[in-house]
């Protein structure tokens, strides 16, 4: 598709319409970096891309050659970053994103809430702030430390598994990792954007996040990091070919959701569960992630290969990966019958589901070689489709149109269920006597244990 349209009128006024009897380009090769990292890790650019208050990264360990995206250059529509990101959410669905020179002086001092917003014409919301993301990223790390610290009793209390809510807390232990059961080994604190916004209620929380000033720092996290996912799905949507802010207009800020941000804690293991997940192989059931993390132990499994392999964590960007939203539209010829077909499926759930995005399976492992005495946190921002949105193709783009044609047709009497029923049947499948077998994503082919 031509960029130079594009770039001459402004990248959203022009919608692109492949011809009729479009076919799909190929999805592109697997990426190498080739732009700062080389394929063991380490840094050839100059830039400081360690954590260096924490025992090294190892370079002796596989790593995942993920593409290192510029915040500022997407933001500026630069037409060949876009291209990078397009490609790279068709090959893995994996990217980093370095927010070091995302700034933008007209927001540098905080974060506009969205109601405050006086740019009426503003539908997509505020230019994300690399710079206050990764502050209010800095600033939350120890509140979910405070958080972790409270006795596990009171921590209970904050479970809401039995209420159907996978907002809260998750214990050590109280999910699992695989078909036969077995225990992870990590803890969560999930957080409500919608409560934290006064789109839904509030919930019951420690006093650390009840604070306004917790909230505030979490309002502020939660703003920035959904105008980064907003800003990615606006160049999907184009590259796409969808009609103008489809995709945008799924996700609003202010729109009730599932969006979370959630605090992940590991533990050291002793050394004989030192191979124990902490958290079981997975795609994320949203629509884009975005994520914090420090100490190695993330891995993911890169597209038709064997070997896990390890996403190193660099300083200054986060780790953005799509969900499942993009892939899936869910078979269902009747609700009775969701269990069976999921289980039953197998390779033909991910050829029925894969689309012309990526969601790529992931898991977490120990921290490697001397990271692996440390206690691993990491910090998420899940971005979902807005609960009443029906999980089907999408409509109004040829090439999502010629991907149903070659995957033999969307089925059309088929049932489909909303985001919120996809997503609450996901999360809590994954707890400890949940429906493991309905939990499956796009994974579901892929699985390797
Ligand atoms: O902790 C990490 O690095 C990844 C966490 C993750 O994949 C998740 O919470 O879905
Ligand atoms: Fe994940």
């Amino acid at each position: 598709m031509s960029q130079t349209t594009t770039t001459q009128l402004g990248s959203e006024a022009i919608a692109h319409h492949p011809p009729q009897n479009y076919t799909l380009p190929p999805v592109p090769a697997l990426h190498h970096l080739d732009d700062g990292i080389t394929k063991n890790g380490t840094q050839d650019s100059g830039d400081d891309l360690e954590f260096h208050d924490l025992p090294p990264f190892p370079d002796d360990v596989p790593t995942a050659p993920l593409l290192r995206l510029s915040l500022k250059k997407l933001i500026d529509h630069d037409s060949n970053e876009e291209e990078r990101l397009w490609q790279t959410c068709r090959d893995v669905g994996f990217f980093y994103l370095d927010l070091r020179d995302g700034d933008q002086p007209s927001s540098a001092n905080g974060t506009q809430h969205p109601s405050q917003s006086n740019n009426s014409n503003d539908k997509s919301g505020p230019t994300p702030n690399g710079a206050a993301l990764l502050n209010h990223a800095n600033q939350l790390f120890p509140i979910g430390e405070k958080v972790f610290s409270l006795s596990t009793a009171e921590k209970q209390t904050y479970d809401f598994k039995d209420q159907g809510s996978y907002f809260g807390y998750k214990g050590l232990g109280a999910g699992v990792v695989d078909a036969k059961g077995t225990k992870d080994a990590n803890e969560f604190y999930n957080v409500s954007k919608d409560d934290l916004f006064g789109i839904s209620e509030v919930l019951p929380a420690p006093e650390v996040l009840k604070g306004e000033e917790s909230r505030e720092i979490l309002r502020g996290f939660m703003t920035e990091a959904h105008g980064v996912v907003r800003l990615l799905l606006g160049v999907l949507n184009r590259k796409l070919g969808l009609p103008a802010r489809k995709l945008e207009d799924l996700h609003r800020l202010m729109g009730v959701s599932g969006d979370q941000v959630r605090w992940v804690r590991s533990p050291p293991k002793p050394d004989q569960d030192a191979n124990q997940l902490a958290l079981g192989e997975h795609t994320d059931f949203g629509s884009v992630t975005v994520l914090f993390n420090r100490l190695g132990g993330l891995q993911i499994l890169p597209p038709g290969g064997e070997e896990w392999c390890y996403v190193k964590p660099l300083q200054g960007h986060c780790i953005v990966n799509l969900g499942q939203y993009f892939t899936t539209y869910i078979p269902l010829v009747g609700r009775s019958s969701w269990r069976l077909l999921t289980m039953k499926l197998g390779d033909a759930m991910v050829k029925f589901t894969s689309g012309v995005l990526r969601s790529n399976i992931h898991r977490v492992v120990n921290p490697p070689g001397q990271q692996a005495d440390q206690t691993r946190m990491s910090l998420v921002y899940f971005a979902r489709p807005e609960d009443e949105v029906l999980l089907k193709p999408l409509e109004g783009s040829e090439i999502i149109d010629a991907k149903q044609r070659e995957n033999g047709g969307a089925g059309d009497d088929e049932e489909v269920i909303t985001s919120k029923e996809w997503i609450k049947r996901r999360a809590l499948g994954r707890r400890t006597g949940g429906d493991y077998a309905a939990s499956h994503g796009t994974e579901g082919g892929r699985m390797k244990a």
